[in-house]
């Protein structure tokens, strides 16, 4: 393959094989063809050397493309069975317990996939499997990306596509969900026909528009089908590819190392050790993903019987990546106001608020971050998570404010399972909704601001090696080894620069100067996230020298 670089590489610069003395080859003469149309050699020569940084955390963007790519595949073979059809039909099939019952085309479609298609249930499961991989592959991803600071400039805007693929991930899975049309999947249409109806004015319009009259209707499913097979998938494909042209062009981010700076990568050539190892690792995902859906089963849509409005199956969850909003909707109090004949649903309509703005809290935070600090400059070398403690602390507060409404809209599945009564569950998760992240929040800027002060030390006393010594007059020591030079950088190469400040009020005639309430927010911001309090200083070079004992 390396020969194979070298000889597209190397053609080009020769211009033409019909200077050369040898025939061209066939594979050369494909190559010259294509070249003459598609300008594949320069393409190739700018890109297929490229120099890729890496890191086990940066195959969690791969994950994420890899199940996309089999969602895509497995959902195409779905397509070809799956009847988006909300007519009744009395069911004779295979499954005998739902013999003679009245159900839609669409569940007695996905009984047939289940029992009948060669392959069928395998390949169901691996979609479902492959759907619940995605999205938390996009949250830790999401995550790696936040902790180390990745989105600052000049990668917001890929940040922004990132979210936009998370929000449409969360919307394709619901659609995909509701499918089968089962009673579990019926449940989850029914839950989101309640969000919708709790929508001041518009509420039961938009309700009665979307299922074709009153829930629930005849429409939904096919409405939602081309929606979830062709609508979102389609915007979705058009945004990854420009999430990855765009992790092309900016060249990926590197964590911080001897030789690595905002100019100089170290890493892997594209071509052809990165993409030998992300073929690789597409067949691993692959793999794992065809064992689980052999092996797990997952959503076992007969279980449950067709959906029926006045029905409820026990124990109805909905995926996980919903879970936190489910969660919203059953840890809030019932309120309502009744006034003028009109209802306000506020126990439904606060929680269904917040879910946008839970998820756009996310999708700006690097233009606050980046208004906070005034920082204009390009960042290719990654931060220590440690080294920026308000933020690890908020992106952790904001986990931990996830996994509780988690715990909140599983609230029936964990009082049957653990024999507590629901209502505790519910008072825990109310109180813990505002107590968890804040606790959350401190905690871990306590644990970065120590590790910091770990760092310190080891900088200036070296790393300890677990030998004790006993000195002649008996006292006991324990031998410190200084760090290498690589260490050594690493440990101290981050920045930490004063943070923003108004400066005076008046100036040099003691004139007042105009100060804005965004400036003043702003300046307080940037107190609390870069402030003296966010920070162990870094040991000074004069400090250093001391206790180190060395000249450098
Ligand atoms: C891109 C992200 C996608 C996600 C997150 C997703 C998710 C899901 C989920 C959770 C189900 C329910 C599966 C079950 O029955 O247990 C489903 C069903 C389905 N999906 Fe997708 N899907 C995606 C893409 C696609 C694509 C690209 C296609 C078609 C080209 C597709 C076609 C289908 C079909 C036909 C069904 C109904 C069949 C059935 O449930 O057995 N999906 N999807
Ligand atoms: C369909 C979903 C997604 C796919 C296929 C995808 C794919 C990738 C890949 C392959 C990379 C390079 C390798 C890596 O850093 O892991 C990457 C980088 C990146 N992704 Fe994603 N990603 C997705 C979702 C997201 C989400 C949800 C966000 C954030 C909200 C995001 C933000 C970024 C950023 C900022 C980079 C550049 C990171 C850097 O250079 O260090 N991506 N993505």
């Amino acid at each position: 393959m390396d020969d194979a670089a070298r000889t597209v590489n190397g053609s080009a610069q020769v211009g033409s094989s019909a200077q050369r003395a040898e025939p061209p080859g066939k594979g050369e003469k494909l190559a010259d063809w294509a070249d003459g149309r598609l300008g594949v050699y320069s393409l190739a020569k700018a890109n297929m050397r490229k120099v890729f940084p890496d890191h086990w955390s940066f195959m969690l963007g791969e994950i994420c493309l890899y199940s996309f790519l089999i969602l895509i595949l497995t959902g195409v073979y779905l397509t070809l069975f799956f009847e988006p059809s909300g007519a009744e039909v009395v069911y004779h099939g295979t499954y005998q317990p739902l013999n003679g019952i009245i159900m839609t085309k669409a569940y007695e479609s996905t009984l047939h996939i289940s029992f009948d298609v060669r392959g069928g249930l395998l390949i169901r499961q691996i979609h479902h499997w492959a759907a619940l991989v995605f999205v938390a592959g996009m949250l830790v991803h999401m995550m790696r990306v936040f902790f180390t600071g990745a989105f600052r400039k000049p990668r917001e805007v890929n940040w922004l596509f990132g979210w936009l693929l998370l929000f449409l991930a969360i919307l394709t899975g619901l659609t995909g969900y509701s499918l089968p049309d089962d009673l579990l999947s019926g449940t989850g249409v029914r839950f989101a026909d309640g969000a919708i109806l709790s929508i001041p004015i518009v509420g039961s319009y938009v309700s009665m528009f979307l299922f074709g009259g009153e829930f629930p209707g005849h429409d939904i499913i096919s409405r939602f089908f081309p929606i979830h097979v062709l609508l979102l998938p389609g915007i979705m494909l058009g945004l990854v590819v420009a999430h990855l042209i765009l992790v092309f062009y900016h060249k990926h981010t590197q964590y911080p190392g001897p030789g690595r700076d905002q100019k100089s990568v170290i890493g892997m050539p594209f071509l052809p050790v990165y993409m030998a190892k992300a073929g690789g690792f597409f067949f691993l995902v692959f793999g794992i993903l065809a064992v689980i859906g052999g092996i797990a089963t997952i959503n076992p849509v007969w279980a449950f019987g067709p959906y029926r409005p006045d029905l409820v199956t026990t124990g109805a969850q909905p995926d996980w990546y919903l879970g936190f909003s489910e969660g919203l909707i059953r840890v809030m109090p019932g309120w309502e106001i009744n006034a003028w004949g009109h209802t306000l649903e506020l126990g439904v309509f606060i929680p269904f608020s917040l879910f946008p703005l839970f998820m756009l809290a996310i999708g700006v935070y690097p233009f606050i971050e980046t208004w906070i600090t005034g920082d204009k400059r390009e960042h290719h070398i990654l931060d220590r998570p440690r080294n920026a403690p308000v933020r690890t602390g908020l992106g952790v507060a904001w986990l931990s404010e996830y996994f509780v409404l988690l715990i909140g809209g599983g609230n029936d599945v964990v009082a049957t399972h653990l024999h507590l009564s629901i209502n505790s569950i519910t008072w825990f998760v109310r109180i813990s909704v505002f107590v968890v992240p804040v606790l959350a929040f401190v905690v871990t800027k306590r644990i970065c601001l120590g590790l910091q002060r770990r760092d310190r030390d080891k900088v200036l006393h070296g790393r300890e090696t677990g030998l004790i010594k006993l000195l002649p007059h008996g006292e006991y020591v324990e031998v410190h080894e200084p760090l290498g030079q690589g260490s050594l950088f690493v440990l101290t190469q981050h920045e930490q620069n004063p943070p923003y400040e108004i400066g005076p009020l008046e100036d040099a005639n003691g004139v007042r100067r105009k100060v804005t309430v965004a400036q003043r927010v702003r300046a307080s911001l940037a107190r609390g996230m870069y402030g003296p309090d966010t920070h162990i200083p870094k040991p000074t070079k004069e400090e250093y020298r001391e206790l180190s004992n060395r000249d450098h």
